[in-house]
């Protein structure tokens, strides 16, 4: 059965941060209380800056963030302090600004070609999984993570799962990696859908009217019949909801 989905549409990209940070210290309260973690997944992009409202009062005193652990859905195989790094864009505009420990955050290793890091992340989300740190779906037997938070490009990707690139269809990889990615830089890792999938809770946050189309295609009634774009492959176990401003939605 598909999992229940809610769509939010603010007036304005502030209306989508604040309401983000409120979903997200609420899921925290939750995934806290039951596991005594909560694992968040992040993207790269614009997701960055819409959740700066956790990192001000009064959100940030609402959660323990010593409880918090942070994976990266696709991270651009450069060294963690390059521009174009999605931890070192984590890192500025989130991380360095909440009290999460350094042994919680989990970046991609240096010095690694982009296949082997997608090894090595993969080995290290088994690990951890196998040390009982991460959840497993008891249905898929991937890691469950308790959070994803993911961005979508203009033409409906998500993570650095590319319309026409063969990655979107993994089946068996945890994490795989792309040396020609059409979004600059082309070399990255990136989670596969079935790992995608295996998540308790998704949001997909996509503001600005770049967006539109796609959110058109992915949440529009008529369009169901064409050939999916990789959003349209977004359907966690648990719910999905979407955060999107006034631009983003105005196609729907
Ligand atoms: O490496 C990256 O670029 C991101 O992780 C990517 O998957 C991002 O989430 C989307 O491209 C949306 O990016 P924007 O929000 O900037 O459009």
């Amino acid at each position: 059965m598909a999992p229940p989905t809610t769509i939010h549409k603010f007036e304005s990209e502030e209306q989508v941060a604040v309401a983000l940070a409120i979903y997200i210290l609420h899921l925290s309260v939750k995934s806290i209380a039951a596991n005594g973690t909560f694992s968040v997944v992040l993207s790269g992009g614009t997701l960055i800056h819409t959740l700066r409202k956790l990192t001000e009062p009064p959100y940030v005193s609402s959660t323990d963030w010593s409880k918090w652990l942070i994976f990266f859905l696709d991270e651009r195989v450069v060294p963690l302090d390059h521009p174009d790094s999605n931890y070192k864009l984590a890192y500025d505009g989130f991380l360095r600004k909440v009290s999460i420990p350094e042994s919680n955050i989990y970046p991609i290793k240096e010095k690694l070609s982009p296949e082997e890091a997608a090894d090595e992340y993969e080995e290290r989300l088994k690990h951890l999984v196998a040390n009982g740190t991460l959840k497993t779906s008891p249905t898929t037997g991937f890691a469950k993570f308790d959070l994803m938070l993911v961005g979508m490009g203009p033409e409906g990707h998500v993570a650095s799962l590319f319309c026409w690139h063969f990655q979107r269809f993994e089946k068996k990889k945890w994490v795989t990696f792309i040396t020609d990615s059409p979004k600059p830089p082309p070399r990255r890792i990136t989670f596969t859908f079935p790992l995608i999938n295996s998540a308790d809770e998704i949001a997909m946050v996509v503001t600005g009217e770049d967006a539109a189309d796609a959110v058109k295609v992915a949440l529009g009634k008529h369009y169901a019949d064409y050939y999916p774009l990789p959003v349209q492959k977004v359907s966690p176990e648990g719910g999905l909801t979407w955060f999107l401003d006034k631009e983003a939605a105005s196609e729907l």
